[in-house]
């Protein structure tokens, strides 16, 4: 029997990367988890256990570091394109970077109505996401920017339906043309390009698409807001080619209250945690630009 090394990346996985702006007395925090890898001409580390091409991964954990100082974070993308281009800068056997930050966002404590100065409260659940990959295997070097939110809790008490679906003799679901739509969203965009966009700006906006059109979409199921999300989201963003959704359909049952002389007209209900649909679905453009590594290693979307 012969074996040969098939694909494989290495780095240091979440970083806890925290810097603080002090140059005023008003500070400002930005709270990171990041996560590095190389990927290339590493065969001999893994076949002969010759280490002369890698890059520790402890040095990669110092230069994320480093560079929060160094390079400041204006945003997670910023930041990740400056780490992976570094890391290519020093490791001649890396053909590529993988760079993924996730980013949890604090708020101000409210004190005498007035944001505190450096105190802060965190903000609960989602979380801001990036992974940015650039490739130099081929003529021209390459980078991809995929930024996104997860863990964003969203419920709407009515409007949403469903009904109309495939029957067999293992049905058992009830239609209901009013019932409670709840998702723990994952989404994530591919940019068109890695330059000349505002990382933040671009964050907030989408963020808040999505939310207003999950809000002020009639749903006839999930898949039906998830595909009008999307399409809100490219519509209104030329520098957005794609977003892929992950979505857990977080099932809310009407509690039958009729045992207790109980009529129950859609007020109490039980909320699962499992089993749950799990709903994906990608929006992208027509004749769209080609995704390449972009999404290489990005798990939990179809
Ligand atoms: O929005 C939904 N989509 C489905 O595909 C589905 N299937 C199901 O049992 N309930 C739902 N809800």
């Amino acid at each position: 029997m012969s074996f040969v090394l098939g694909p494989n990346q290495y780095g240091k996985a979440e970083n806890r990367v925290v810097r603080i702006y002090r140059d005023t007395a008003r500070h400002e925090i930005r709270d990171l988890n990041v996560s590095t890898a190389l990927r290339g001409e590493f065969t001999e580390a893994h076949t002969t256990g010759d280490q002369a091409n890698v890059l520790p991964t402890d040095t990669q954990k110092n230069t994320a570091f480093a560079f929060a100082k160094e390079h400041g974070v204006t945003s997670p993308e910023d930041y990740a394109l400056t780490l992976g281009s570094r890391f290519l800068d020093v490791t001649p056997a890396a053909s590529a970077s993988r760079i993924e930050v996730e980013e949890y966002a604090w708020d101000r404590i409210e004190v005498g109505g007035t944001g505190h100065d450096h105190a802060f409260v965190k903000r609960g659940g989602e979380v801001r996401t990036t992974v940015v990959t650039q490739d130099r295997s081929a003529d021209e070097p390459r980078a991809w920017v995929v930024s996104g939110v997860k863990d964003l809790v969203v419920l709407k008490s009515t409007g949403s339906e469903f009904k109309g679906y495939l029957k067999d003799e293992y049905t058992t679901l009830k239609e209901t043309d009013d019932r409670i739509l709840a998702t723990s969203l994952v989404a994530r965009w591919r940019y068109e390009t890695t330059e000349g966009v505002d990382w933040n700006k671009s964050f907030e906006d989408v963020r808040s698409l999505l939310l207003e059109t999950f809000a002020t979409t009639y749903s006839r199921a999930l898949q039906e807001s998830l595909y009008a999300m999307g399409s809100a989201v490219l519509a209104a963003h030329p520098e957005v080619a794609e977003i892929k959704f992950s979505a857990p359909n977080k099932h809310h049952f009407l509690v039958d209250l009729a045992p207790f002389g109980l009529d129950n007209p859609g007020e109490v209900f039980v909320a699962a945690d499992r089993p749950y649909g799990l709903i994906e679905a990608t929006v992208q453009r027509e004749n769209g630009s080609d995704a390449g590594d972009a999404w290489l290693t990005v798990p939990g979307f179809c």
